[in-house]
């Protein structure tokens, strides 16, 4: 398989080994979380999330998932304390969903999968940008979100309403004045463990942490998430759903709990 990873049964995370033989390395993400086997720490810090809307740059189709990308030249939008150390900037967000509403996380709870799930992407700015961080075993920190459905979420709406220009694979427009702390749940409680990017290059450089308590998203949100296509202007449409990976092993990796 040349790079032209994705999510098909040609190219999917079952043949992402032959590419990228981490893939079956000892700390890939996604995971199960146990609630049970999870041990509290009391060690562990709350979570610090400082956010700048005026960082927020463009949302694009980047062909695996829809994005919203952030100036990170500063430390306007942070991530501080919680299991990590030193500060780390935040690079972007984007989801993972399900073609229906009984798949579509990436992380999943006692093996309940979730329909969506947010990931918050940021790097540790002792190294020089995300490209190095992202190559060091304490480089990137993700804060992942589940979404379940119930109420329409007014601030998944801003992102849904510019899904219009950027369709297809490869287009990008530009995204102002959007402040991700809106689409984080009230309580902060987490689960972390040690992990890996959840797609190619898959490197095992990320301190995942895991929000306990999921937002909302409205039946008719999650069909807009499921219009989007993976495919580019002019190809076979092809819709952009199913584009997350399942649970991987967890090769003896512990799990903590912020919470009791
Ligand atoms: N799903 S995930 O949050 O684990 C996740 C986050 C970022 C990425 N990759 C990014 S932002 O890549 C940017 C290009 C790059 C540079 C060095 S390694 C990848 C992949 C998966
Ligand atoms: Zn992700």
């Amino acid at each position: 398989m040349s790079h032209a990873w994705g999510y098909a049964a040609n190219n999917g995370p079952d043949k992402w080994a032959d590419s990228f033989p981490i893939a079956n390395g000892p700390r890939q993400s996604p995971i199960d979380i146990v609630p049970g086997e999870a041990s509290y720490d009391a060690e562990l810090k709350p979570l610090v999330l400082k956010y700048d809307p005026s960082t927020c740059l463009e949302i694009l189709n980047n062909g695996h998932s829809f994005q919203v990308t952030f100036v990170d030249d500063t430390d306007s939008s942070t991530l501080k304390d919680g299991p990590i150390s030193g500060t780390y900037r935040l690079k972007q967000f984007h989801f993972h969903w399900g073609a229906s509403d009984d798949k579509g996380s990436e992380h999943t709870v006692a093996g309940t999968k979730y329909p969506a799930e947010l990931h918050l992407v940021h790097w540790n700015t002792k190294y020089e940008s995300f490209g190095k961080a992202a190559s060091q075993p304490d480089g990137l920190a993700v804060v992942g979100v589940f979404l379940k459905i119930g109420a329409k979420n007014a601030s998944l709406q801003k992102l849904i309403d510019a899904f219009e220009s950027i369709k297809t694979k490869g287009r990008q427009s530009s995204f102002a004045n959007f402040n991700p702390a809106t689409l984080l749940p009230g309580c902060l409680d987490y689960w972390t463990y040690d992990g890996s990017l959840t797609t190619p290059p898959l490197l095992e450089s990320v301190t995942w942490i895991v929000c306990k308590e999921p937002i909302s998203i409205s039946s008719e949100q999650m069909g807009k998430f499921r219009s989007l296509l993976f495919s580019a202007e002019g190809e076979a449409e092809c819709c952009m759903v199913d584009n997350y990976r399942p649970p991987q092993p967890v090769k003896g990796r512990p799990v903590r709990a912020s919470f009791k």
